[in-house]
């Protein structure tokens, strides 16, 4: 397993190593033994799996509040996504900064987005699964978004297109409005 820092403290790029044989190739998805090893402790509690019919579908920028942030890693086992972690705790010198990575079925990278991070990935094909481990259980009350275009933020979203969007997420609110509880 190799893992790669990011500009932003924490996000995390992991690279699981890949048996390959005659039959195909076999790779540990998850090691909590080898996660250790490398300084990265938590314990997984939720595993989530989203379908995405099409192309330029796009899902965040996602966070939990405290109590109930979640640090989640994150894969794409079927197609192809750009995924997206924005720092937004306060006080963090790479606050409103964003970090984006193509995770595919081929490359199986994964990505750690720790807590006091929004999430968001956009679909780069038709038919893309994402997986994802998080650290804490799913709370409604404590779910927040930003919006996916803040131009205070800037991500640059690969593909030009519209992206098809849940109602939730078309309207969330800019970041500078954001009712957030992290700090650094
Ligand atoms: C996130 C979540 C949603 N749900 C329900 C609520 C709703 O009825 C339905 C769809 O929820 P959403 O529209 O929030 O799904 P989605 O837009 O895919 O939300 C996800 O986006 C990515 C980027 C993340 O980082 C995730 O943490 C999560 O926020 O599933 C759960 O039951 N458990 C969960 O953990």
């Amino acid at each position: 397993m190799k893992i790669t820092k990011t500009h932003l403290e924490g996000v995390l790029i992991v690279e699981p190593a890949v048996h390959g044989d005659h039959r195909g190739w076999f790779m540990e998805t998850y090691s909590a033994t080898k996660f250790k090893e490398q300084g990265i402790d938590m314990e997984f509690v939720q595993d989530n799996q989203s379908y995405s019919a099409t192309k330029g579908t796009l899902r965040g920028l996602h966070y939990q509040l405290n109590p109930k942030a979640q640090t989640k890693l994150i894969r794409c086992t079927r197609g192809a996504i750009y995924d997206v972690a924005v720092d937004i705790r306060a006080g963090s010198p790479t606050y409103g900064e964003w970090f984006g990575i193509e995770l595919t079925a081929e490359n199986k990278k994964q990505l750690l987005i720790p807590k006091g991070f929004a999430h968001g990935f956009m679909t780069l094909i038709e038919d893309v699964e994402v997986q994802y481990k998080c650290d804490e259980l799913y709370a409604p009350e404590c779910d927040g978004g930003i919006l996916w275009n803040d131009p205070a933020i800037g991500v640059k979203w690969p593909i030009d297109v519209t992206p098809v969007l849940s109602a939730k997420d078309k309207k969330a609110p800019l970041l500078k409005d954001a009712k957030l509880n992290f700090v650094m």
